[in-house]
């Protein structure tokens, strides 16, 4: 029989807030999996519901209908302890005492496994150490938390994830704080982690093409406050992450994988032919520009040569050439 990857699973679970004036459900009917050995990504605009799932599937809100389960267990019916070895929980809301040392945090990621005085066997420490290393954080060991910039905050509370060692690993916008190449690392960080050992991760973000380039699946909030999940080309390809986001003038460009936005104001068409590459570039700034790039037949044409490196714009307007795309938008503004 094959093995099932599946860690954790709902059924018809729906996530969202009670109190005196009534119910008010934010996520309704969710049958997901998630699976181990992948990162998975958690999408949707502001006040979506990521994390009021990401809190309800990790056992620390209750759900208002449906179930919660983990290796075939209810959530509800596993004990706090046991449940802290399996699944770990790094919310961005949730602020480190400044006083602690960078070490001292980390090490808290092993209090499921320690006696309750607290000490750290030789394994503990080597895992601590091990945490720290994969996140890059062993210069400041000694630091308070209070001295960090948030960037380097966000990383510590990875580490501290790491070395609580759990199957599954939940991350509320990991890399809010973070510039690119940090962004980069720890996106990198966290699915070599999810392949090479094997755990179920699965974080929010903003950043769409951070998911797109490294999620192994997307959880996608739709418009009907009910999830999408798949591969993340699939949701591309079948419209159901351009609809997720839509927005009046608000379009996914499919070629350049991002969102941009329109207007209804005719534009000057123009067509490009050319290297790929040019042609992107090119066709980025022309579209900012106010023009439509278009691969039919146009009264304007442009034809990139040259190399990479040096590249020439020749306008069939004026028979001109031009070294630079700045030089080219001078001329078709001034035309
Ligand atoms: N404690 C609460 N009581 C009642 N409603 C809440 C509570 N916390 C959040 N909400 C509401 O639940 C909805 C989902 O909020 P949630 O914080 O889960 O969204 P999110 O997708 O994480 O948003 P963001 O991307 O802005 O962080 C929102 O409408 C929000 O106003």
């Amino acid at each position: 029989m094959k093995e099932t990857r599946t860690i954790l699973s709902t059924t018809n679970l729906t996530v969202g807030y009670k109190d005196k004036k009534g119910i008010k459900p934010v996520l309704s009917n969710l049958n997901l999996s998630l699976e181990k050995g992948k990162l998975t990504c958690l999408l949707g605009t502001n006040g979506a519901g990521k994390s009021t799932l990401m809190r309800t599937i990790g056992g620390i809100q209750k759900p208002l209908k449906g179930e919660v389960f983990m290796q075939g267990k209810p959530i509800r019916s596993i004990d706090a302890k046991s449940l802290s070895k399996q699944l770990s929980l790094v919310l961005t809301d949730r602020i480190a005492p400044g006083n602690l040392t960078v070490y001292a945090l980390v090490s808290l990621g092993r209090f499921p496994y320690t006696s309750w005085l607290g000490t750290l066997s030789q394994k503990d420490k080597d895992i601590i150490f091990m945490a720290m290393e994969a996140t890059g954080i062993l210069e400041f060991a000694n630091k308070h938390i209070g001295e960090l910039s948030d960037g380097e905050r966000q990383k510590v509370m990875i580490a501290r994830t790491l070395a609580q060692d759990t199957e599954v690993i939940f991350l509320d916008e990991p890399t809010a704080h973070l510039d690119l190449p940090n962004r980069m690392e720890i996106f990198h960080l966290l699915r070599a982690l999810a392949v090479e050992s094997d755990k179920a991760i699965l974080l929010t973000t903003h950043e769409l093409d951070m998911a797109l380039a490294n999620a192994d699946h997307l959880w996608l909030i739709n418009q009907n406050q009910t999830i999408d999940s798949g591969l993340p080309e699939d949701l591309v390809l079948n419209g159901l992450l351009e609809e997720a986001f839509q927005r009046d003038q608000l379009q996914f460009d499919y070629e350049l994988g991002t969102f941009k936005r329109t207007s209804n104001q005719s534009k000057t068409k123009v067509r490009l032919e050319g290297d790929v590459i040019l042609k992107r570039w090119t066709r980025s700034a022309l579209e900012r520009a106010g023009y439509e790039v278009t691969p039919d037949t146009s009264d304007l044409e442009i034809k990139i040569s040259g190399s990479l490196k040096a590249p020439l714009w020749h306008l069939n307007h004026n028979d001109t050439t031009y070294k630079t795309i700045q030089e080219l938008l001078i001329q078709l503004n001034n035309q």
